[in-house]
């Protein structure tokens, strides 16, 4: 089932509470916690969870399999009763006083319907824009860029259920995108899509959050989005926060994870020399040299010196591997993806 545009449901809620402060944070979430089943089969999906995210920003959720980030997501949207916690939006709280909260909030979340196939693309568009007490003409404007953007346009007047899988899933990003909440939750948002249509909703978010002060929070399992999208990420495993800082200030904690060389002078024979005695990770083509990667420490460094020496390799190019998100991700939780 494609991923639909999910709009949160209204959960049982008390008193209505605000935060007095001038400037709440977009979204503030504090102790949260979820328990499944009960007595030996009981599983905590979330464990006591806390965090802060700042208006205009993107901020990465991300975890193995089973790491409790649907259910973060789902108890922040209402639609998992947490049993302790709370959420609040703009300083809202989402239990107390759902129908104000999620005034602010959209979420695309993968698996749910919502988008009506038999409504054309543009119909959807103006549909939710206007369950959301938008006024449909001062859409238009930003459903046009979207709908061409995500070259949608071609297929704006037919109907949802007639598109691809990728383009259902294109409709309900413009949905969200083109909506006026301050928060959005895109959980997936590039699965499924093209490598130009995966670049082009990259772009659009970020500019949509500089221009409209937007936050995001995206889950997804592809590091190479996150990196380029969010500012900042949270990095979940079994329930708990196991990390959340700036992606840069991620890849800073770690060393290097090897040493590269290049030449001209890589044959095949040598390249085997190389993989007998290092950890050859990559071999690239680079302007008709090899660049080849060696994961290694410093001391291995200088014996691949050594024995390109020995056989007579001019080296045009030295330098580190530096790790990238999913090296990060994987030292963090101790798993892949
Ligand atoms: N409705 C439910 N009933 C029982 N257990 C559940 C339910 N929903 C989630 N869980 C359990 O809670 C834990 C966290 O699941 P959750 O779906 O939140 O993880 P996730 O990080 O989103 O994983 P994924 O990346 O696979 O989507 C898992 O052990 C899961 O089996």
């Amino acid at each position: 089932m494609p991923p639909q545009r999910t709009r949160p449901r209204e959960s049982t809620g008390a008193s209505a509470s605000t935060d007095a402060s001038e400037s709440p944070p977009a979204l503030a979430v504090e102790g949260l916690t979820k328990r499944f089943g009960s007595g030996a089969d009981a599983v905590t999906a979330v464990d006591d969870v806390s965090f802060t995210i700042d208006r205009g920003s993107v901020v990465g959720l991300l975890g193995p399999n089973g790491a409790g980030k649907t259910t973060t997501i789902k108890s922040i949207l209402g639609l998992v009763l947490p049993d302790a916690g709370s959420a609040r939006v703009r300083g809202i709280d989402v239990h107390a006083n759902p129908r104000t909260a999620y005034r602010h909030v959209d979420a695309m979340l993968e698996g749910a319907r919502n988008d009506y196939w038999r409504l054309t693309v543009r119909e959807n568009l103006r549909y939710f824009a206007t369950i959301k007490g938008v006024k449909p003409r001062s859409l238009t404007d930003r459903h046009e860029r979207l709908l061409e953007k995500l070259d949608l346009l071609e297929k704006a007047d037919e109907p949802v259920r007639s598109l691809s899988r990728g383009m259902k899933q294109k409709v309900s990003l413009a949905s969200v995108l083109a909506s006026e909440a301050d928060v959005v939750f895109l959980d997936e948002p590039t699965l499924g899509l093209d490598v130009e249509s995966s670049l082009t909703l990259r772009r659009e978010l970020r500019r949509i959050v500089e221009e409209r002060d937007l936050t995001a929070v995206v889950s997804s399992h592809d590091m190479d989005v996150i990196e380029d999208v969010c500012d900042r990420v949270i990095v979940m495993n079994e329930g708990r926060v196991i990390a959340d800082d700036s992606v840069s200030a991620l890849l800073r904690r770690y060393a290097a994870t090897g040493f590269s060389v290049t030449s001209a002078d890589f044959t095949d024979d040598l390249l085997d020399d190389l993989r007998a005695r290092f950890d050859v990770v990559e071999t690239t083509a680079v302007d008709g040299a090899t660049r080849v990667e060696v994961a290694t420490d410093s001391d291995g460094f200088y014996r691949l010196l050594d024995r390109c020496r020995e056989r007579g390799v001019t080296l045009e190019a030295v330098g580190t591997v530096e790790p990238d998100l999913e090296d990060v991700f994987v030292e963090l939780t101790g798993r892949e993806r």
